[in-house]
């Protein structure tokens, strides 16, 4: 168990081994981050959906990846193949990556066992195309980036800029070095990151526990805020861009995200402050007609009115993260908990994409998006542009 205090600039979060007792997915449990650096081993489905499930692995663009290694993991264990992508496509309903991992693998195993391949084969073409995806992902990565820095560049050129973040969007949810976080991680290397304003995220405490874990590891200047303190930075003029990621984004540019995304989009619209997603086109689900199709979350209460301790103790509900905790409200308090909430395309000033930059969000830019093959880039009269 190695303590979360090397200066790497990212950790791999998950890979796929082929080890002498069997194939498995090894993750990095982000549960027990920052405080610990432990590898969970997942050598069935039925462990990496509790994986999921758990948000020891999670981030849209790295569930996709994770649903492609669990199928892969089932055809190299000779498991039911279709049920095994079945359950990991349902894990967790809003960040359409994880179905869209897992059945674009499950389709590449089909079609080599219709061809009379044998199972053997089309194992090995299930990994084949579950490590494709992978690989994709972090090449999505660096052009999102790349994307993203130069929009920054373009509302404000040579300045260095106060960002502010929700939840977390770095190497610990994709194949690189992240989305939105990741563009913040390319102003820091470019000696223009001013502040990184980092939302705790309750109730999970992605950005408190794990955006600041990772800005700690890239050096970066930076302060965890209470959700609720977001506005009166806003107020004060302290916030030169917002920065967030994205789990769904529905045919008409809503975007889903981490619950306390919506307020910030509304904060930055009413302070004239951009407001970027970042967020690769696996996350573009044009089957979802508008914001209001798309299925947001509820997790357990108690993972709002407990502090949970590590997860090992034991969680008081099924499902819930974490283990045993202190009660922050009465013991069995009814609680409201959505993982996420939807912002409507209005409110985004601009959706930064590996294949280019949307602005303004129109459902016709997102069709267009969703049109282009991957690395092609489109030109069109509703802002999609390259930057
Ligand atoms: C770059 S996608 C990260 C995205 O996923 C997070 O949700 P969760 O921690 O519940 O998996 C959050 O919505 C982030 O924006």
């Amino acid at each position: 168990m190695r303590m979360a205090d090397e200066a790497e600039e990212s950790v791999p979060a998950l890979r796929y081994e082929e080890r002498p007792d069997g194939p498995a997915v090894v993750l990095l449990d982000q549960t027990r981050l920052p405080a610990e650096e432990v590898e969970l081993v997942c050598t069935d489905v039925p462990g990496l959906v509790g994986a999921i499930r758990s948000l020891a692995v999670r981030g849209a663009p790295l569930l996709g990846i994770a649903g492609g290694y669990g199928v892969a993991l089932a055809a190299a264990r000779g498991d039911d193949v279709a049920e095994a992508a079945g359950r990991l496509a349902q894990a967790r309903p809003t960040a359409v990556n994880l179905a869209y991992g897992a059945r674009r693998v499950e389709a590449a195993y089909e079609a080599v066992l219709r061809a009379g391949e044998g199972e053997a084969a089309a194992a090995v073409r299930a990994l084949e195309e579950a490590r494709a995806l992978h690989r994709e992902d972090a090449e999505a990565c660096a052009r999102m980036i790349g994307h993203g820095f130069a929009l920054l560049d373009e509302f404000a050129p040579g300045r260095s800029l106060r960002l502010l973040t929700h939840c977390n969007t770095g190497s610990l949810v994709t194949g690189g070095q992240g989305t939105a976080l990741g563009v913040v991680k390319e102003v820091h290397r470019a000696g223009r990151l001013r502040w990184l304003w980092v939302d705790e995220t309750r109730p999970l405490w992605q950005g408190a526990r794990l955006t600041a874990w990772e800005a700690s590891r890239a050096g970066m200047a930076y302060s965890v805020l209470a959700d609720s303190a977001a506005g009166s930075l806003f107020a004060a003029g302290e916030v030169d861009a917002v920065l967030v990621g994205a789990d769904r984004i529905a045919a008409d540019g809503s975007v889903a995200n981490k619950v306390g995304t919506y307020p910030l989009a509304v904060l930055a619209a009413h302070h004239g402050v951009p407001f970027v997603v970042v967020a690769p086109v696996t996350t573009v689900d044009p089957a979802t007609p508008s914001g209001a199709g798309i299925e947001v979350e509820q997790r357990p209460g108690g993972e709002v009115t407990e502090l949970t301790g590590l997860p090992s103790v034991g969680a008081r509900e099924p499902g819930a993260v974490g283990g045993a905790g202190f009660a922050l409200a009465p013991v069995g308090a009814p609680a409201y908990n959505p993982a996420f909430d939807v912002t409507p395309p209005e409110l985004v000033t601009a959706l930064v994409t590996e294949q280019g930059v949307l602005r303004p969000v129109t459902g016709e830019g997102i069709a267009e998006l969703c049109s282009t093959s991957r690395g092609e880039v489109s030109r069109s009269g509703n802002g999609m542009m390259n930057s």
